[in-house]
């Protein structure tokens, strides 16, 4: 077995993202409608053949004017007459001349002459005339045609998240339908002869199969499509097709369990067997030391790929044969429950977010606290505690969660929404310092 040595949690970070081959912006995209686009990767560039605004219009219900008639207004009141109403919707036809107004609403098309819109507040009117009772400024409450965008530039980038704002944006531009990357098909299996489904009795040694409802809610909160393949037994021939196929299959493949040092920890093994490339065995991080990741160049392990029996999968028509257009990143995540959580927040994530399309802020963002408790690490690995942040007179605190920290503990974990950090070499963090944490947002790392 080649002798990989335990690398830091920035260096494993950096070595992931460097494997990851985002995916193609021709190939592994769709068309949806903008109705359904919300949270999806836009994958070509948008621009429209439309100004913003298209004409210039009034940004106020009040008279447009010539800012020449109506200048002196605060000494002196101008009286103009009034020869056009013009509402939102509505073509003006006549142009404004001297000691003319025309009755302008909100969004309306300011008519040809007119060059500043008086509010009606500071107006009188009095049948078709209206006193002009306040100087307004040259050209004031005037939305200008293309002040806010060009026709012909770009409008939107390839590779940003569709959020509300630039759904609205695409409506605006006429854009029904889109361009998309297809969500990141994501394989995930549990390893282990103790695991049962969530609806078998258990018998004394057995327990319930928890990470892959936890990976599957990871991966679909992050935007991807979680493939299940269910719980493989400790027997390397079962693994080993369960790893060809969902190699053959998927963009990520997550598989928990099995990548200890323990008699029965396979994985690793396979993955050699299956000649991956194994980059990464062990990360200096707690929970989550024994991590293995690793690459097949796109036909070895598909090669050794039978259709598998797919009775064991949660869903056994996630089981079907998909096949993936790019080369598979294997993440074989440690079995303990916690481990599986804080490990997918810290690498997998920023792997899925990276191959998904989106072109920047992969990597999680920390946040700068204070601790409401003391906060222990035994120093010599980056130490992952879970906890909430509360706001408390508009600043955060990070409060730990109570109970056990041990990454076999999952049950303390629930209704958490951080992790504290604490670096390798600190082992005390007193009440009231400052400390680093990662918000977790429904579930998932809030990405800049
Ligand atoms: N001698 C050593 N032993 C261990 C080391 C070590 O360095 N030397 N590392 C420990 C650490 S740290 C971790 S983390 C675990 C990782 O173990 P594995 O990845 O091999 O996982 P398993 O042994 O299969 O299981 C560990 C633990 O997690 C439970 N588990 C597994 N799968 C699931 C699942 N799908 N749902 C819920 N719980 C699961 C399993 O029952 C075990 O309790 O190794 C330590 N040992
Ligand atoms: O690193 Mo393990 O995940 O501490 O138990
Ligand atoms: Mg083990």
């Amino acid at each position: 077995m080649e002798a990989i040595a335990m690398v830091s949690v920035s260096d494993a970070q950096a070595i992931i993202l460097n494997l990851v081959q985002p995916l193609n912006h021709q190939q592994d995209t769709e068309v949806v409608d903008l109705l359904v686009a919300d949270s999806r990767i836009l994958a070509v560039p948008v621009t429209s053949p439309l100004d913003f605004p298209h004409w210039d219009n009034s940004a106020m219900d009040g008279y447009a004017v010539r800012y020449e008639d109506v200048q002196h207004s605060s000494e002196n009141p101008a009286v103009l007459e009034i020869v056009e109403d013009i509402p939102a919707g509505y073509q003006p036809k006549s142009t404004i001349q001297p000691g003319q107004a025309a009755r302008i609403f909100t969004g309306a098309v300011i008519p040809a002459g007119a060059d500043t819109v008086v509010m009606q507040e500071k107006t009188r009117r009095e049948e078709n005339r209206v006193f002009i009772l306040d100087a307004p400024k040259p050209q004031e409450f005037v939305r200008h045609k293309a002040s806010f965008y060009q026709s012909g530039t770009q409008l939107l980038p390839a590779g940003i998240k569709l959020n509300a704002p630039e759904i609205a944006v695409l409506a605006a531009a006429q854009c029904p339908q889109l361009s998309v990357y297809r969500r990141p098909r994501v394989a995930i299996f549990s390893t282990g002869d103790e695991l049962m489904t969530v609806d078998q009795p258990l018998q004394p040694g057995q327990i319930v199969d928890s990470n892959q409802y936890a990976l599957a809610a990871l991966v679909r909160q992050s935007g991807a499509e979680p493939i299940l393949l269910g719980i493989v037994k400790d027997d390397p021939v079962a693994l080993e097709k369960v790893i060809a196929h969902a190699v053959a299959i998927a963009d990520i493949v997550l598989s928990s369990g099995g990548v200890s040092v323990g008699d029965y920890d396979y994985v690793d093994k396979i993955l050699e067997s299956l000649k991956a490339k194994i980059h990464i065995r062990s990360v200096e991080m707690r929970p989550g030391k024994p991590l293995t990741v690793a690459t097949f160049s796109s036909t070895d392990a598909i090669n050794h790929t039978d259709a598998i029996n797919p009775t064991d999968a949660i869903n056994p028509t996630d089981a079907i044969n998909r096949v993936s257009t790019n080369s598979p990143l294997y993440f074989g995540l440690p079995g303990n429950p916690a481990a599986v959580l804080v490990t997918f927040w810290r690498f997998v994530l920023p792997a899925i977010k990276k191959l998904s399309g989106i072109t920047e802020g992969w990597e999680p963002v920390f946040l700068k606290v204070r601790s409401h408790h003391e906060l222990r690490s035994n120093g010599k690995r980056e130490t992952y505690l879970w906890g909430k942040l509360h706001l408390i007179d508009g600043v955060y605190e990070f409060h730990q969660a109570d109970g056990s920290q041990s990454s076999g503990n999952l049950i303390n974990l629930a209704q958490t929404n951080a992790l504290a950090v604490i670096p390798v070499g600190k082992t005390l963090i007193y009440p009231q310092e400052e400390v680093q944490v990662l918000q977790l947002s429904n579930g998932s790392i809030q990405f800049s």
